[in-house]
């Protein structure tokens, strides 16, 4: 039985990194050896579940490869450890660890041990760069974005295995960073173990760079080869790169076939990203390629809520609708909008209503309002649809120039301040029901069809500058 143990942990140690094979093997005790069956002692209850998960199957084949037999492998509790357990009154993992679940410590018998797992959690966390408050649980979901969450539960759930690579895409601010630490989080909830590592496309640029200098690619791809799940952010940074693209193409080709997740955001689709190698861009869509739309009006007003309350505060309906109206670009100026909010009610003791909200937000709104005139409108939109900014005001109907136009009416009527009358006025004298029609009309389009969302919202952020 020792000679075995010995030639076990030997080759586990090769098999295994240092933390793993120190934190998870190296405290186990071969018992005994009877009738075909041995018993291995863990530590602690914490330590037995994990071995039995992770590592179990590995020390049985192993034990039957030594006695050249079947050999049943029982782990049990270490009976000394049984006999001095006491109740327990340690500290509790850092808070961090425990927003995003982290481990169920409750039946760790040994403080020492405790706070030991807990280091080396939040060593690993720390190593992962996964920021610990951005869940599924403190993300919000809407039309715009319920499709890429589900793919990342699922891809949380199966990885390597569902959707690899999952490609997630679209515009700034709409919570692409928020939904792949997500993932990371929940994995990390569901395995402490796993090698997992977010990484700016910029970071990742710059590491590829310093690998250069240093003549350290070995280095570099044997982190990143080795790892569980790779997590890249805004990967149209990579565009021009040449090294930096051809060694994210290896890592990506080692990760892949070892059936080890990778999950990509961009602010495109792939083929959109220019400067890309083409069979680094085919290999982005060969998982699932899915988009995040920018938020509708009640998901905004859902996360205004939702980010008031986790601070403390309640926000009334009305003063939601209200900034959630004037603020549509995305979740991040929402987010700003809401801290300047926050931070005037504070200092100037006041109850937030919407005549504070103005005042607070006066820079941003008129910021939103000044650039705007239907005149600009009218410009950018037949600017974007490739026709004429005559084609505004004339009388002619062809669906090429008709939708275009409904689309800037639409966008005169959400962006400006001016009535109907008025709006149909610039539009070549038009009645103000033939604008209304188009209003309501695009406003459905837009609230059915994600494509129609995002070409609205493209407009809208060229208008806001
Ligand atoms: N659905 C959501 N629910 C809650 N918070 C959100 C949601 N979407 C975005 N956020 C928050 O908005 C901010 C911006 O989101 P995030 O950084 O994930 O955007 P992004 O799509 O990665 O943008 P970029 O392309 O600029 O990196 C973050 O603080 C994020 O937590």
């Amino acid at each position: 039985m020792e000679n075995f143990w010995q030639a076990c942990s030997a080759k586990l140690e090769q098999e295994l990194t240092p933390q793993q094979f120190s934190a998870w093997i190296k405290p186990l005790v071969p018992l005994d050896f009877e009738d075909g069956c041995l018993r291995i002692a863990a530590p602690n209850r914490f330590k037995l579940d994990w071995v039995k998960t992770q590592f179990a199957s590995r020390i049985t084949a192993l034990a039957a490869e030594h006695w050249e037999q079947p050999i049943d492998v029982q782990f049990v509790l270490d009976p000394r450890t049984n006999a001095v357990r006491k109740p327990v009154s340690a500290p509790m993992p850092s808070p961090s660890l425990a927003m995003a679940g982290g481990t169920d410590y409750a039946d760790m018998p040994d403080p020492i041990e405790r706070v030991d797992i807990v280091l080396e959690e939040t060593k690993k966390r720390d190593q992962s760069k996964i920021n610990p408050a951005l869940t599924f649980d403190s993300f919000v979901t809407g039309k715009a974005n319920q499709l890429a969450r589900a793919a990342a539960i699922q891809v949380a759930n199966n990885p390597g295995i569902s959707y690899n690579p999952l490609f997630l895409y679209g515009g700034v601010g709409l919570g692409k960073t928020h939904l792949i630490h997500a993932i990371g989080n929940q994995l990390l909830q569901d395995n402490p173990n796993v090698r997992i590592r977010y990484i700016h496309a910029e970071q990742y640029v710059r590491d590829v760079v310093t690998a250069y200098q240093r003549k350290g690619f070995d280095d570099f791809k044997r982190y990143y080869h080795s790892l569980d799940m790779l997590l890249i952010d805004d990967i149209q940074f990579f565009a021009g790169k040449s090294r930096t693209q051809e060694e994210f193409f290896y890592a990506f080709e080692a990760l892949i076939a070892a059936k080890k997740q990778i999950i990509i955001t961009s602010d495109t689709y792939p083929k959109e990203i220019t400067g890309m190698d083409d069979r680094l861009i085919s290999r982005f869509d060969s998982g699932l390629t899915v988009a995040v739309e920018p938020p509708e009006l009640e998901m905004r007003v859902a996360i205004l809520l939702k980010k008031a309350a986790s601070e403390g505060v309640v926000l009334n309906d009305d003063v939601a609708f209200f900034v959630a109206k004037h603020l549509r670009s995305n979740v991040r100026e929402l987010e700003g909008a809401l801290r300047k909010i926050l931070a005037y009610s504070r200092f100037h003791d006041k109850d937030i209503t919407i005549d504070v909200v103005k005042e607070a937000l006066k820079d941003l709104l008129s910021v939103q309002n000044r650039q705007i005139s239907v005149e600009n409108i009218q410009k950018t939109v037949a600017d974007f649809f490739n026709i004429k900014v005559a084609d505004m005001y004339s009388k002619k109907r062809p669906a090429n120039i008709a939708r275009p136009r409904q689309i800037a009416m639409y966008l005169a009527k959400e962006l400006t301040q001016k009535s109907l009358p008025e709006i149909g006025e610039l539009f070549g004298g038009r009645d103000h029901t033939t604008v209304l029609h188009a209003v309501r009309k695009i406003a459905a389009d837009r609230s059915k069809n994600p494509e129609v969302n995002h070409e609205l919202h493209v407009l809208e952020q060229t208008l806001k500058g």
